[in-house]
């Protein structure tokens, strides 16, 4: 029998497009013959790496290039580059049509993001072709978003003005975590989430990159249908592994050479004696934060790995280290730290022995690295579903979070605050301990018999059954 064919469909952005990736190295790994639609151009140079890297290391992937039609102002029009080519994606999707009939072997199965999900199951649906959709959030926050539908409707009830939320399966939500575009019902955000909503009754399965171990409740909430009545099957895949691991192989090139120094660097520190800091793939701070951040840093003693953003996308973030963090200060921590611009191997980064934490914007993927490779976090949210992903950090005991300083831009958290904060979790035995058991829940339920291990077993199955 012909192996089971599924296509892969991320959207804008590293943040997306790496849980693809990974999705689409194990689903190949287990014998399904795999295509990416891969979108050209992409926003970052980061994006387009790692599209490269990844079919070097898998020349058996397909790749379809997939060029959304020029980006049309609409009334909606919101100027963050990647949400621009998200519309420019959506009013695209038809393009896809044609190209999915003429695919070879005929696909079985489409794996979408949500951003796109109700175009993808209306031309699937036309070609028997099954639809699941990959969430790339938290459990918890895409429970928000299910109910986003509903919060829209209450909007004229004043959710603005009050302090908490009483939501199905959530329990009593800060309205302060909320994404303020959220709360905007002609928010672009909010339009894509409410228009990819109820089509999730439709799909065959919702994949997410979580476990039962990390998220147990939100999981059965979404699986109970206390959230939405009739949503599809939630199957909890995760912690996603790096592709690279999936494919059990030396790494290329590609992947070693921008991290190549700092793992140099790293191999001379002390075990758990490093902090590293990053903020994912698209958050800079503003220039204010970022030197009171260096103050804090400097003044918490502590070793440090900084990597350092001061602009959205990549391609424009020119600025090089000294002009940003000055020349005394890169000199007075030349033996406390390194901090540099540009790509690194987080996911190598954080499973380095000599890290000890992790300042994190709290980006769902790092936060699902961090929990695979026992790393406490220090959460400081800055936008989007980062806070509602920081509330698992907290409840779970991965890290801790200073809700006080609130969304990034918010107020101007003081680098005393931030160096005893550092202090709190780099010392804290009892966080640490607390990590490292939930790193152990983790790798047990990707082991034979594990949880994530059985839902991903039950969705090759299924796929296999679709196999035409
Ligand atoms: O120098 C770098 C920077 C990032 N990464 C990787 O890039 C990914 C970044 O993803 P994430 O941590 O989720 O952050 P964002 O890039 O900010 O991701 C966006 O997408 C996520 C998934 O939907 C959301 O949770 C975030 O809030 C949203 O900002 C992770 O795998 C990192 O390991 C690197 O390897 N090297």
């Amino acid at each position: 029998m012909a192996p089971p064919h599924v296509a892969l469909f991320p959207c804008s952005g590293i943040g997306h497009l790496i849980p693809f990736l990974r999705l689409a190295a194990t689903v190949a790994a287990r014998g399904c013959t795999v295509t990416v639609i891969a979108l050209h151009p992409t926003v970052s140079a980061a994006e387009s790496d790692q599209l490269s890297h990844f079919f070097d290391l898998y020349p058996h992937i397909k790749c379809i290039q997939f060029q959304p039609l020029p980006f049309k102002k609409s009334k909606l029009f919101n100027e963050d580059p990647f949400f621009m080519q998200v519309e420019a994606i959506s009013n695209s999707v038809h393009i896809l049509d044609p190209i999915l009939s003429t695919l070879s072997p005929p696909l079985s199965a489409i794996i979408s993001d949500l951003s796109v999900a109700t175009s993808i199951c209306r031309i699937a649906s036309s070609k028997s072709i099954s639809t699941y959709v990959l969430i790339t959030t938290s459990a918890r926050f895409f429970s928000l978003m299910a109910l986003l539908p509903k919060l829209a409707l209450r909007e004229s009830g004043g959710i603005q003005e009050k302090a908490q939320l009483e939501l199905p399966g959530l329990g009593l939500v800060p309205v302060s975590s909320i994404p303020p575009p959220m709360l905007d019902s002609n928010h672009f955000f909010s339009t894509v989430i409410s228009s990819n909503i109820p089509c999730l009754s439709n799909v065959k399965g919702i994949l997410m990159n979580t476990f039962t171990g990390l998220e147990s409740e939100s999981i059965l909430a979404l699986n109970s249908g206390r959230i939405i009545p009739d949503l599809a099957p939630v199957l909890a895949l995760g912690p996603f592994e790096p592709f690279e691991v999936e494919r059990r192989a030396p790494v290329g090139p590609r992947s070693i050479l921008p991290t190549a120094p700092t793992l140099q660097w790293l191999d001379e520190q002390a075990p758990e004696s490093v902090l590293f800091i990053s903020f994912g793939s698209r958050t800079a701070l503003s220039r204010d934060q970022t030197l009171q951040l260096r103050d804090g840093i400097e003044k918490s003693g502590c070793k440090f790995l900084w990597i350092l953003k001061s602009n959205k996308v990549d391609k424009d973030d020119k600025e090089d280290v000294q002009s940003i963090l000055g020349e005394s200060f890169l000199e007075r921590t030349r033996k406390q730290g390194v901090a540099i611009k540009g790509w690194v191997n987080q996911d190598r980064i954080l499973a380095h022995p000599a890290i000890g934490g992790f300042i994190s914007h709290c980006g769902w993927n790092s936060v699902t690295e961090a929990v695979r490779l026992g790393v406490p976090i220090l959460a400081w949210p800055q936008h989007g579903d980062q806070k509602f992903n920081a509330a698992v950090v907290e409840s779970t005991g991965l890290g801790l979070w200073a809700k006080d300083w609130g969304w990034g831009g918010e107020k101007l958290v003081a680098g005393d605050d931030i160096a005893a904060k550092i202090s709190e979790m780099m010392l804290g035995k009892d966080l640490r301990a607390r990590v490292k058991a939930v790193k152990e829940i983790a790798r047990q339920a990707r082991e034979i018999g594990g949880t994530s291990e059985g839902f991903l077993s039950l969705l090759v199955q299924e796929l296999k059954l679709q196999e035409k």
